[in-house]
């Protein structure tokens, strides 16, 4: 059953963060801290803090997933990398192929910079198939005076099942910026294409105009010559350049994805998202095919209040239409957070989340996503705890798997909303702000509730996962937050507490959700059913000199919160990372 250790986690939890990660310390029986500077910590370049099933490649930098596509029984994945080393810079398409999206197989690079038009950079873009099957590219390149411009790629031989080797159109570059208020450094990442009742293509390329974000829309005969209309498919002066644009229809309620090129269903919603703040964003909406534009259900001016599509350290995500099981799939980069000295001595950089089918909740208010189900493949020696019951205080160790390596779901679920607190509106601004200020050794109300992991034998290192549920108006809000200002006493990270609120139907639903993958450097979690996404990356020093850590359930809330289900699984190691060379 659950132990009362709250005396000692509570101690080590209450750690301001001005307590530098330079030293360790512990309080005394007056309650004072005690100080003293930490051990030598092991260098960062050790091979534990490569993922076992987050997508990478064997070495070097790679940021933005590109082009992904099913095609002819094959995932592709093609990634912005950097062949010479593990900053970014000299980048071209990595390729990699799968059957199941979890085992991939690291080709040649499909393109490289070795045209007037892409000779700075083969940058960020989008596969799209057409009509009988022709897989195109459209891609972003730096040209030799460093304007931003847009080239086409065809598979050189599509009876190859690998689609091994990429040509270049002849007429490359097919779309260059000019004219008042553009800025040609500014255009890029060009969307998967889309046909209107016209029969035209359209695609949608991110930019600023005037200083603001915009997705431009251009539209095609043939897919190769392309002329841009007058008006942006939208447009918002709440920011400034919009990189990597995703453009895609959703039906409420309904987890089947569409492919935007067949006919759109009644009731089908549209969703534009774009990357900016290093964080992508999302609007919902309608698109008028009379205007051929897009128009979000509510327009908020402040862009702090756009959603997230993940709440942590994501970026640059790009969906495409699963045809093989009618989903659409997103992919995700997500950086390291370490420095960038740090990245040269591991060799490598940058981990894709895993792939999530996305859809559309049934009131058409937020996006859902769950990790695709093929990953449950890697699931091994499962755990079970069923009953739990957690007061205040309490912490439960769950033991018998890979705590470094695991899948984990749990489902919180509350005695009583009585001792709910009030929600304040103004927090939605900066939830961060909020994760930081209600940590998980500030006791609640309901909450704070949720798991520790990758905890070290003395908690020096740890990582909390935590939910706090508040009490607004008709309804109830939940902040989910993922706390890395503990996870590592290496100095140099950034060790934010993300985090983000969600709305809770807890009359209908009393139970919260939380599943959790942990792979070595990568803690991606799923609140709420996949209403709220955190991924965040963490280098504890304990990982690095192999030692044993531990995962823990938890609440601090005065409410006590019962544990109906735990289950919990060992991951394998996925066949993607083999280290060569
Ligand atoms: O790879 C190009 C594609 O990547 C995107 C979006 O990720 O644009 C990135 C951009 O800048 C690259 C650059 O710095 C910044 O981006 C890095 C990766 O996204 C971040 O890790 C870094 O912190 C940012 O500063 O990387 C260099 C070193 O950090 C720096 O010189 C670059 O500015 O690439 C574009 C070309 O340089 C630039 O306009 C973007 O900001 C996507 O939009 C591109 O298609």
């Amino acid at each position: 059953m659950a132990q009362a250790w709250a005396f000692f986690l509570l101690a080590l939890f209450s750690f301001s963060s001005y307590v530098s990660k330079l030293f360790v310390c512990s309080r005394n029986g007056e309650g004072s801290f005690l100080c003293a500077r930490s051990p030598q910590v092991p260098s960062i370049a050790s091979e534990r803090y490569r993922t076992a099933y987050h997508f990478q490649p064997p070495k070097n930098w790679m940021n933005d997933p590109n082009g992904p596509m099913y095609y002819n029984g094959i995932y592709h994945s093609f990634y912005q990398y950097n062949p010479h080393g593990a900053l970014w810079g000299d980048i071209v398409w990595g390729h990699a192929v799968s059957t199941d999206l979890v085992n991939w197989i690291i080709l040649e690079p499909a393109i490289e910079r070795d045209t007037p038009g892409d000779i700075n950079g083969c940058w960020t873009g989008s596969a799209t198939i057409l009509p009988g099957g022709q897989p195109i590219v459209i891609y972003t390149g730096g040209d030799a005076e460093n304007h931003q411009v847009q080239n086409i790629m065809l598979p050189k031989n599509r009876s190859d099942p690998y689609l091994r080797e990429w040509t270049k159109a002849g007429n490359n570059p097919v779309l260059q910026l000019v004219g008042p208020g553009f800025n040609s450094s500014q255009f890029r990442d060009p969307t998967t294409g889309w046909i209107g009742p016209d029969g035209l293509w359209r695609i949608a390329i991110g930019a600023e105009v005037n200083g603001y974000g915009a997705a431009l829309l251009y539209k095609s005969e043939d897919f190769l010559n392309w002329t841009r209309v007058d008006h942006p498919l939208y447009s918002s002066n709440a920011s400034g350049m919009w990189e990597c644009p995703d453009f895609f229809a959703v039906l409420p309620g309904n987890n089947g994805g569409l492919d935007l090129s067949t006919v759109i269903p009644e009731g089908a919603k549209h969703v534009l998202k774009v990357s900016l703040d290093q964080c992508d964003k999302y609007m919902i909406g309608v698109y008028d095919l009379k205007r051929d534009a897009f128009s979000p259900d509510t327009v908020l001016d402040d862009r702090r209040l756009w959603l997230k599509i993940d709440y942590g350290n994501y970026y640059a995500s790009k969906s495409f239409f699963d045809s093989k099981n009618s989903r659409r799939i997103i992919w995700g980069w997500t950086n390291e957070s370490d420095s960038s000295s740090d990245d040269v001595a591991k060799g490598w950089a940058g981990i894709y989340a895993i792939p999530r089918a996305i859809w559309l909740d049934s009131d058409a208010k937020q996006l859902l996503q769950w990790p695709v189900d093929e990953i449950e493949s890697l699931r091994g020696n499962e755990i079970n705890h069923q009953g739990l019951e957690l007061n205040k205080g309490d912490l439960f160790e769950i033991k018998g798997i890979d705590t470094t390596q695991a899948d984990v779901e749990i489902d919180f679920e509350l005695t009583s909303t009585d001792d709910a607190e009030p929600f304040d509106p103004s927090w939605l601004l900066d939830a961060e702000k909020h994760c930081r200020e209600a940590g998980a050794s500030v006791h609640g109300g309901v909450g704070p509730f949720g798991l520790v992991i990758l905890a070290s034998d003395d908690m020096e290192e740890h990582t909390v996962l935590h939910f706090r549920v508040y009490k607004s108006q008709q309804k109830y809000m939940i902040l989910m937050c993922s706390d890395l200002r503990r996870s590592s006493l290496r100095p140099e990270l950034y060790t934010p507490a993300y985090g983000g609120f969600f709305e809770f139907d807890l009359e209908k639903e009393r139970k919260i959700s939380l599943r959790t993958l942990i792979d070595r450097s990568a803690v991606e979690s799923f609140g709420g059913g996949g209403r709220l996404c955190i991924i965040a990356r963490v280098y504890p020093v304990a990982l690095a000199d192999e030692r044993r850590t531990h995962m823990y359930a938890f609440n601090n809330g005065s409410t006590t919160v019962k544990v109906p289900q735990l289950k919990a699984w060992s991951m394998m190691t996925a066949q993607v990372n083999v280290k060569k060379g």
